[in-house]
């Protein structure tokens, strides 16, 4: 009849996921590496998809990044810790309990090759392994003309250890967000979101809102710079 025709109707509509009811999962992600690198620049690239020329980070800087997946929205908050010696100290702090750590090196600098191994060291004795999702990235791949580690020196390093790798640039933006979708579907697959990933409680957002799209840009360093 019309009348049932009607409630079927109104039952699959209120059964269909509205934004508003998607979860949204929080994952801490912190950026380590020697101080040039282009942490600041991976994680300007990642919150805001473009490059801006940027000076050392004091302490350590905050940015928010949604990704969707087909279940569940995950709420990025990248932590970018200042790469300089006189920070070190401060930075354990910062990447425990992260569900994602990227040791960041400069494919043109040796030295910070060298420095991410002793990251990533620093990181073994930190974290529950199968927690975090660890990623070795070679940035400023668009230098490959005054490349200093080869291709194959990071993605040995990367095997022998179990861990995601890949080149980027943070100048052109080559290879950055794919780096996000695969920690994001990693962490997915390696993790119980609902024991480990907190849910965001401010979850029903208009993503296109510019209060929304202000929020996802938002850098808490800003003023130091
Ligand atoms: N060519 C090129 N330059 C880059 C790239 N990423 C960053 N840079 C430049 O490298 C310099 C350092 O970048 P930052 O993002 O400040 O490096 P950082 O690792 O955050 O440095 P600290 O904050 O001191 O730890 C800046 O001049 C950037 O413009 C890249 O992919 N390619």
């Amino acid at each position: 009849t019309m009348t049932e025709r009607k409630e079927s109707k109104r039952r699959k509509e209120s059964s269909a996921h509205t934004p508003a009811e998607r979860r949204t999962l929080r994952v801490k992600m912190v950026l380590l590496g020697s101080s040039g690198v282009g942490k600041s620049s991976l994680a300007f690239r990642f919150s805001k998809e473009e490059f801006s020329s940027t000076v050392p980070t004091v302490g350590c800087a905050y940015m928010t990044h949604l990704v969707c997946l087909h279940d569940a929205t995950l709420r990025f908050e990248i932590w970018d810790t200042a790469g300089q010696e006189k920070y070190h100290s401060v930075t354990p702090l910062y990447y425990r309990g992260a569900q994602a750590a990227l040791v960041v090196y400069d494919i043109t600098k040796r030295e910070s090759f060298m420095r991410a191994q002793l990251w990533l060291r620093e990181l073994e004795r930190q974290y529950v392994p199968g927690e975090t999702v660890v990623a070795l990235v070679g940035n400023k791949g668009d230098l490959s003309d005054l490349r200093q580690v080869m291709l194959q020196e990071g993605q040995t390093l990367a095997e022998n250890k179990g861990l995601l790798f890949t080149e980027t640039s943070a100048k052109s933006g080559s290879k950055v967000s794919e780096l996000l979708m695969t920690i994001a579907h990693r962490i997915r697959q390696s993790t119980t979101p609902e024991s480990t990933l907190e849910e965001w409680k401010d979850s029903c957002v208009d993503l296109h809102s510019p209060e929304t799209q202000r929020k996802q840009g938002t850098c808490c360093m800003a003023e130091l710079h």
